[in-house]
């Protein structure tokens, strides 16, 4: 029997210019998981406003970070898709297993994969989303699109989900590595900042479990490495628009910590499996320079899992229970 693992991420645009980017920006952003604001108000605003201003803008950023070509974030969930095919091959099971990458918005669609996956009669399916934490404006819109899909067929596949991952041990684990093996390489910081992506506030009143599974990571992590209260914090980072998101916020955090004596800091992004522009060019970037100009003397910025054995491993490990389920 034919089966699959397909890793799904948010998506990127295609290339670094500004109709590429108001491409990428109008799907993502058009979609109800992502902003909430009533219809007929909200594309008023997307249209007139945030994607003529936006889309140029945000390509000069994604330009400065773009890679062989590439888009940061698309060479490496390739390679991590590759590094983990070869991983379940080594395991030599008896069943087929193929790994495939998808992306919410953009390409390779959702769609455009189960279709082929379809085509190619493939009958087991396990969804990787490669967000730990859930939130409904991620892993929620995967979910969506894979159901959208399905409802469309009647062939449907057995398939099945990996919610979240946001404190399994294989994950927390690849995590400290990485801190440690910085810590030894570049020196250690004053204080570990965890930097979360932010949601609005109200999606978390409103039920939105994304921020306790922050939570969840940042104390585990800070366990697994033995920080006291003092060595470690979370923030929030990538507002968008006017209303209040999770707080602390990362750059006001970032403005204020050299005044309180840190000023050497180590920062981590554990929403994001792999880099992207939110965290080579705003935490990197944008946030590093905000911590100089407030009297900060090193900022150490320590990579995603992205193409690490330590993550392919901890991608195995949450396959582990679908690849045991195909020897039956
Ligand atoms: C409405 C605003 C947004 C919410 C809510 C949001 C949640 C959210 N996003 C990620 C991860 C990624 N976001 C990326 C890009 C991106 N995100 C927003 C806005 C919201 N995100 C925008 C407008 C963009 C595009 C870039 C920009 O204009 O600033 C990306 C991809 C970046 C890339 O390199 O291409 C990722 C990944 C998470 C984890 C999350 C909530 C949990
Ligand atoms: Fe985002
Ligand atoms: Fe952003």
């Amino acid at each position: 029997m034919k089966s699959a693992i397909v890793l799904v991420n948010l998506g990127t645009p295609s290339a670094p210019t500004a109709t590429a980017v108001r491409r990428f920006l109008k799907q993502f952003l058009s979609d109800r998981r992502v902003v909430e604001v009533p219809r007929p108000i909200w594309w008023l605003i997307l249209n007139l406003i945030i994607l003529p201003f936006r889309s140029p803008r945000v390509a000069k950023n994604y330009n400065e970070i773009w890679m062989g070509g590439q888009s940061p974030l698309r060479v490496f969930c390739e390679r991590l898709q590759g590094q983990l095919a070869a991983a379940i091959q080594q395991q030599s099971l008896s069943a087929p297993v193929q790994v495939e990458l998808a992306m919410t918005y953009g390409d390779p669609s959702i769609e455009d994969v189960l279709s082929r996956l379809g085509r190619e009669g493939v009958e087991r399916i396990f969804f990787l989303p490669l967000f730990p934490q859930y939130s409904a404006t991620t892993t929620a819109a995967v979910l969506d699109q894979v159901t959208q899909f399905y409802s469309r067929q009647r062939d449907i596949p057995q398939w099945s989900w990996l919610r979240d991952y946001h404190d399994h041990p294989a994950f927390i684990q690849a995590l400290a590595d990485r801190v440690r093996a910085h810590w030894q390489e570049k020196g250690r910081g004053d204080k570990l900042l965890m930097s979360f992506h932010g949601i609005p506030k109200r999606n978390v009143e409103l039920g939105d479990p994304y921020q306790s599974q922050c939570e969840g990571t940042a104390s585990a992590l800070a366990a697994a490495l033995s920080l006291e209260e003092d060595q470690w914090m979370m923030t929030f980072q990538s507002r968008l628009g006017k209303a209040e998101w999770l707080q602390p916020y990362t750059d006001k955090t970032l403005a204020a910590l050299p005044s309180q004596g840190v000023k050497r800091l180590d920062v981590i992004c554990p929403a994001f499996a792999v880099e992207c522009l939110e965290t080579l060019e705003e935490i990197d970037g944008e946030g590093q320079e905000i911590f100089r100009d407030a009297g900060g003397e090193s900022f150490n910025y320590i990579p995603c899992l992205n193409d690490h054995a330590v993550h392919t491993e901890a991608l195995l490990t949450l396959c582990e229970p679908f690849l045991r389920e195909l020897h039956n």
